[in-house]
């Protein structure tokens, strides 16, 4: 296992027991009218410790590191599943409100690919404060020596909008993407795979530092469909469940097959029945529902696949969705069914090792903690992976740059320039948040 090289987080003994306690707040009041979960997140210099997870004003947030862990390589999943086994087994608990997300929790967040140096982290704030079903808490966390006292928090300063943000072709321009697309229609109509998802990044460089609070803020106002997340600097809006593990039901948002919206509702509801009926969508969208239900049925003792999508209205887009539940029959934790789900079809293809390949040799670029799992965990292990889309990584030592991504499926009927709009499509929640639009 490799952590990070700063002794103080990382390498913290697991001999020092973690301390934990949580309290029930009044709901927090800004100037007369309900505070919400992310205007709670005080300003920070370093964007990394800032963590979210939030979805409709409900879920948690958190700030500063308890402790964290980092991990690289194939087993990654493995590692950090077992370090936080360790972590909690040591850990004294005192938790008056005891509902999921309560106790001590781990933001994560895991690399797409196995070689990327991004590797896995797990981060255990020392503050989380949560929000669900109108009852609100506080968790502080610490080591015996150095918990944090329990201070309600109060709504901050709204943050500052982002300034002199430009946008750069990351690897490839998307005239050279589109030419990836069309080699991956090749390879799918030559048989060596049914379905590839490709990638492609944007570098922003700001004037100065970029406050992922701004960022967060404007997703929740646009996308409240989507889980808002901000874990060890990637920050964005997910529309994709992977898998949500709560008191031993499994749930799964699998989302393939998209279309563009207009801004015409009467327009959009026509594009959307259209979507319904796109047998090249239905397809893309088939391999996704099945490469979930697969992965989860060794771990389920009941599950329920529904036989056709529905479809997701976003703000920027409109998916194909099926909503997979399921009855835990082992004692799988969150992070585990996680791994066993990465990578889905949605973000990877069919079969999974060629078009894993495929990926590789396409897209010239490391998707680093793009399109991997990101969420959080608590110490029972329920909690909620989602997958890491409509996203930006800041970049390890500068908080006024950051990569943006954005993939589309690749089938037979695929037409390069539609795909290169779908990605500029996908790339607009991050975009807009950037630049005040
Ligand atoms: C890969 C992305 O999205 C995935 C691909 C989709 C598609 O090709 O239709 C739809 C939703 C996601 O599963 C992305 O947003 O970057």
């Amino acid at each position: 296992m490799t952590t990070s090289p700063d002794p103080g987080l990382a390498a913290r003994p697991l001999g020092t027991p973690l301390v934990a306690r949580t309290v029930a707040l009044d709901p927090p009041v800004s100037s007369d009218s309900p505070a919400t979960l992310l205007s709670l997140l005080p300003a920070l210099d370093d964007p990394r410790e800032v963590s979210s997870w939030v979805r409709r004003g409900e879920g948690i947030v958190g700030w500063g590191r308890a402790l964290e862990l980092t991990t690289t390589g194939p087993h990654r999943f493995a590692e950090a599943q077992e370090w936080w086994r360790r972590v909690v087994s040591t850990a004294v608990v005192r938790d008056e409100v005891g509902v999921p997300g309560t106790g001590p929790v781990a933001f994560g967040s895991v690399s797409y690919a196995a070689e990327s140096p991004a590797g896995a982290t797990l981060i255990v704030p020392e503050v989380v404060v949560g929000c669900r079903d109108g009852r609100w808490w506080l968790t502080t966390i610490g080591t015996d020596a150095s918990v944090p006292a329990p201070a309600a928090p109060s709504p901050q300063a709204a943050p500052t909008e982002p300034e002199g943000v430009t946008f750069a072709d990351g690897a490839l321009s998307s005239a050279e993407w589109a030419g990836r697309v069309s080699q991956a229609v090749e390879r799918i109509t030559a048989g060596e795979i049914d379905k590839v998802v490709l990638a492609r990044d944007l570098r922003v460089q700001a004037d100065k530092a970029v406050d992922p609070r701004w960022l967060l803020q404007r997703l929740a106002e646009r996308y409240d469909t989507t889980w808002v997340f901000a874990v060890d600097g990637l920050v964005g809006a997910t529309p994709e469940m992977l898998v949500r593990l709560e008191k031993g039901l499994v749930t799964s948002r699998v989302l393939a097959g998209t279309i563009r919206r207009t801004g015409d509702d009467g327009h959009d509801l026509a594009l959307a029945g259209s979507l319904a009926r796109s047998s090249k969508d239905l397809e893309e969208h088939e391999y996704a529902v099945r490469s979930v239900a697969d992965a989860l049925r060794p771990h389920c003792s009941s599950m329920n696949v529904p036989e056709s999508p529905f479809v997701l209205h976003l703000s920027n887009v409109m998916h194909l969705a099926t909503d997979v539940a399921g009855v835990l029959g082992d004692r799988t934790t969150s992070l585990a069914l996680a791994a066993s789900l990465h990578p889905s079809a949605a973000v990877c293809g069919t079969p999974t090792e060629v078009a894993d390949r495929v990926i590789a040799e396409l897209e010239d670029m490391d998707r680093g903690r793009y399109a991997g799992p990101v969420g959080w965990m608590d110490a029972a292990g329920d909690g909620e992976w989602g997958i890491a889309l409509r996203c930006g990584a800041y970049e390890a030592d500068d908080p006024a740059a950051l990569r943006l991504f954005a993939g589309c499926g690749i089938v037979a009927g695929s037409d390069p320039e539609s795909e290169v709009a779908e990605s500029d499509a996908k790339l607009v929640p991050m975009r807009d948040a950037l630049t005040g639009a």
